[in-house]
C-alpha cells in the first residue's frame, strides 16, 4: 500500500519548572497550555493573544511513559517494520526539555550520562525496546537485522560517536548516492539482534556527544545527534528483502546569546548552531509556503543536517516533530518562534513510500506474470479439449456446444469469432454432410483471418507450447534470482564480519595511540624513547663530522661568483632537493643569497647580489662565506624544510 500525502505530525511538550527557576520566582504568565482542545495560547506584553494549535500537546504534568504512550508510537514503529522510513525530531530553544524527551537520562558532575530512574526513560530507549519487540513478532522465515549508526554535527562537521577514531575534526563527509540521498562516508554501521546491543552502543555514543553548561542549560546539547536504525527483513522462503530506516533527532538548542550568557569560543559556537537551524527553518518555510505539485529551491544543501533530513522533511519518511518549549516568561520570544515554525511544519506533507529491494520487485512482478500465464494455460487447455470434441459432432450440437465455448472467459475478439462461426453453422442446410458443412464453415474465412484464428486447435496447441516454453524461461529467471540473492546474502554475511574485523583492528590502533601518548606522558615504558635519542645523537654526531671536512676543504678552495648566464643556476636547483642529494650529487651547487635564504623559493626568482659555488674536484670550490657553511650545515642538521 501506497500512502501519499502523509503531513508531518507536529506536537507540544511544555516542561515544568526546574527547582532552581521555582527558587528565583521565575514567572509564568505569557503561556496557557490546553491539553485538552490541543491548543496553546500565547500573549504579547501588549496582552495580544496568538492561538497555536496542534496535533497533540502535552502540559507538564505528563510523564515519559504517558507521553510515549499517547504518541502511538507503537504504530509507526510496526510502519517501520513494514518498509517505511521515520523519523522523530525534537526542536525547541535550548533548555527546553528536547534532550529529555528523547534521552531521558541524568548527567553527572562531568556531563556525562547516568541512568538513575528507568521511568525517566526518553523516547528512544523506549522506540528501540519496542522494535525489538515487533520484530520479536515476525515469522520465523523473515530474518532481521538492525544497523545502528549514531553522529553529531558539530560545527558542521559530522562525527562518528560510535567510532572513537572520528570523534575528533576533521570529521566524515557527506556524499550523494545512486538514490539521490545524502550520506556520511565510512560511517560505522554496527550490527544488533537486541534493543539491549543497540542501547549499548547508543550509551557508549551518548558518552562522546558534545555538552557543556551556560545560563540556560547545565547539560546543553551543542550539537545535533541522529541516532539511526536501518533496518534489514530478509525472508527465507522468498529470498525478497525488505529495508527500512528510523532516525531519531535530538537537534541543539536555538538559543539566544542575552539567555546563554555566552562569550568567546561559546559565543562562537552559538552562532554554528543557529547556522544550522536557521537554514532547517528556511527549509521548513519553503516547504510549507509551498503549494501543491508547485516545484520551488528548498535549500537542503545550505547545511549538513538538513541535508541528512531531506528524505524526512518534504521527502520519503513518516515524520514527527516535537517542539518543545519551557514555560517561563524569559523564554518567550523563542517559544513564539518555536510555535510558528511548528505550525509551518504542520503544513508540510511528506510521501512515503514502502522500500522495496529492487530484486524482490523484479521476483514480485516475474510471479505475477507466472500467474497469468498459468491462467491463459488453463483457459487455452480448455478450448482445446472442447473444440476438439466439437469438429466430430453434428451442425446442431456443434452449435450449441459452442454457445458453451462462448461463455469462457477469452479475448473480445476470439470470442466474436467463435459467434461467427456458430452462426455460419446454424445457417447451414441440416440436410448437409458433415464434413462438407464444416469445411464450408471454416472455407467462409479469408486465409489470412484462418491463420489469425486463434481458436483452431494447431494455433492453440503453437500458443500452449509458446506459453510453456515462456514459463519455463521465467522460471529459470526467477532461479537465477534467486541464486543472485543468495550470493548478495553471502557477501552482506562476508562484509560485516570484515566489518567487525575493522572495528576491532580500530580498537587495537586505539589502544596503540593510547600506550603511545602515555609513553610520550612519561607514563609507560620509556625504553623506546631513549633508543630513539640515542639513534639521532648518533646521526647528529656523523652530520658534525661531515660539516667539518666540509670547512677543512673549504679552507683550500677559491671564490667563484656566477653569472647568470653562465651557469644557468635555474636549472641546478633541483640539487638542493634534500640532504641525500647533497651528498651523492656531484658537482655540488649551493646557491645563496647575501639578503636572505628561502629554500622554498625557487632560486631563479631570487635575485641574488652575489651567488656562490662550490665546486668539487672539477672546480674549485667557494666556502670562504660563512653563509653557504651556515646555511649548508642547517641543512645538514635539520634536514631541507620541505
Ligand atoms: N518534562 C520534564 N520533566 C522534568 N524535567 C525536565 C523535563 N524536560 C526537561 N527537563 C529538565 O530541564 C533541563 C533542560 O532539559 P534538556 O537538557 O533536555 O533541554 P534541551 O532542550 O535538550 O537543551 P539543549 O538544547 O541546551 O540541549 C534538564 O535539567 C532536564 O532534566
Amino acid at each position: 500500500m501506497e500512502s501519499k500525502g502523509t503531513r508531518i505530525g507536529v506536537v507540544v511538550r511544555v516542561r515544568p519548572f526546574l527547582n532552581k527557576e521555582l527558587k528565583s520566582g521565575c514567572t509564568n504568565d505569557r503561556i496557557e497550555v490546553n491539553s485538552d482542545d490541543k491548543t496553546i495560547t500565547v500573549f504579547s506584553d501588549q496582552k495580544q493573544q496568538k492561538r497555536f494549535e496542534f496535533d497533540e500537546v502535552f502540559d507538564e504534568s505528563i510523564s515519559q511513559e504517558v507521553l510515549y504512550n499517547q504518541l502511538k508510537l507503537d504504530n509507526l514503529i510496526k510502519k517501520v517494520i513494514e518498509g517505511y522510513n521515520a523519523t522523530i525530531f525534537a526542536y525547541g530553544p535550548t533548555g527546553s526539555g528536547k534532550t529529555y524527551t528523547m534521552e531521558g537520562y541524568d548527567y553527572d558532575k562531568n556531563l556525562k550520562p547516568v541512568l538513575r530512574d528507568e521511568l525517566k526513560l526518553g523516547l528512544i530507549p523506549r522506540l528501540v525496546k519496542n522494535l525489538f519487540e515487533e520484530i520479536k513478532k515476525a515469522p520465523k522465515h523473515i530474518e532481521y537485522t538492525v544497523y545502528c549508526t549514531y553522529i553529531q554535527i558539530y560545527k558542521e562537521n559530522i562525527y562518528d560517536l560510535l567510532n572513537p577514531a572520528q570523534i575528533k575534526p576533521p570529521g566524515l563527509k557527506l556524499r550523494w548516492n545512486q538514490q539521490e540521498e545524502f550520506y556520511v562516508e565510512n560511517l560505522f554501521m554496527h550490527p544488533c539482534y537486541s534493543a539491549n546491543e543497540v542501547l549499548n552502543h547508543y550509551n557508549s555514543g551518548l558518552k562522546n556527544r558534545i555538552t557543556s553548561s551556560h545560563n540556560a542549560n547545565t547539560t546543553s546539547s551543542r550539537s545535533h545527534s541522529l541516532l539511526t536504525l536501518n533496518i534489514e527483513a530478509m525472508d527465507s522462503e522468498t529470498g525478497s528483502i525488505l529495508t527500512s530506516r528510523l532516525q531519531l533527532v535530538d537537534l541543539a538548542g536555538s538559543e539566544k546569546v542575552s539567555q546563554t550568557g555566552n562569550e568567546g569560543s561559546a559565543l562562537k559556537e552559538s552562532i554554528e548552531i543557529n547556522k544550522a537551524l536557521f537554514t532547517l527553518r528556511q527549509v521548513i518555510s519553503t516547504l510549507a509556503s509551498m503549494r501543491d505539485g508547485e516545484a520551488s529551491f528548498v535549500p537542503y544543501r545550505d547545511s549538513k543536517l538538513t541535508s541528512l533530513l531531506k528524505p524526512s522533511i518534504g521527502g520519503n519518511s513518516y515524520c514527527l516533530m516535537i517542539a518543545c518549549i519551557a514555560p517561563l516568561d524569559s523564554f518567550f520570544d523563542d517559544n513564539l518562534s518555536t510555535l510558528a515554525y511548528a505550525t509551518k511544519a504542520a503544513c508540510i506533507s511528506n510521501e512515503p513510500i514502502k522500500n522495496i529491494d529492487p530484486k524482490t520487485k523484479v521476483i514480485k512482478e516475474l510471479r505475477k506474470e507466472v500467474k497469468r500465464l498459468n491462467f491463459e494455460l488453463k483457459l487455452a487447455n480448455q478450448q482445446i479439449m472442447m473444440l476438439t470434441e466439437i469438429v466430430n459432432l453434428d451442425p446442431k450440437e456443434q452449435a450449441t456446444r459452442l454457445k458453451e465455448v462462448e461463455k469462457l472467459p477469452m479475448k473480445a475478439e476470439n470470442l466474436t469469432r467463435i459467434q461467427n462461426l456458430r452462426s455460419n453453422i446454424e445457417s447451414m442446410s441440416p440436410s448437409s454432410p458433415l464434413k462438407w458443412q464444416s469445411q464450408t464453415a471454416y472455407s467462409k474465412f479469408s486465409d489470412a483471418e484462418f491463420s489469425d484464428f486463434s481458436l483452431s486447435p494447431e494455433i492453440l496447441s503453437e500458443k500452449l507450447y509458446d506459453s510453456v516454453k515462456m514459463i519455463r524461461d521465467l522460471m529459470n529467471s526467477n532461479k537465477k534470482l534467486k541464486d543472485v540473492v543468495s550470493d548478495l546474502t553471502q557477501q552482506k554475511r562476508a562484509l560485516e564480519a570484515e566489518n567487525i574485523q575493522l572495528q576491532n583492528e580500530n580498537q587495537d590502533l586505539q589502544e596503540k595511540m593510547e600506550a603511545l601518548e602515555n609513553i610520550v606522558k612519561g607514563k609507560g615504558n620509556s625504553s623506546k624513547i631513549n633508543s630513539e635519542i640515542w639513534m639521532l645523537q648518533k646521526e647528529r654526531e656523523g652530520l658534525i663530522k661531515r660539516i667539518e671536512l666540509l670547512e677543512k676543504e673549504n679552507k683550500t678552495t677559491n671564490v667563484v661568483p656566477i653569472n647568470k648566464g653562465e651557469w644557468g643556476w635555474k636549472s641546478k636547483r633541483t640539487v638542493l632537493r634534500g640532504r641525500k642529494h647533497i651528498d651523492t650529487v656531484k658537482p655540488l651547487s649551493v646557491v645563496v643569497s647575501d639578503r636572505h635564504y628561502d629554500p622554498r623559493n625557487t632560486i631563479g626568482r631570487v635575485t641574488p647580489k652575489a651567488v656562490y659555488r662550490p665546486l668539487t674536484q672539477d672546480y674549485p670550490i667557494d666556502m670562504s662565506k660563512q653563509e653557504a657553511i651556515n646555511t649548508l650545515s642547517q641543512i645538514l642538521m635539520k634536514g631541507m624544510p620541505y
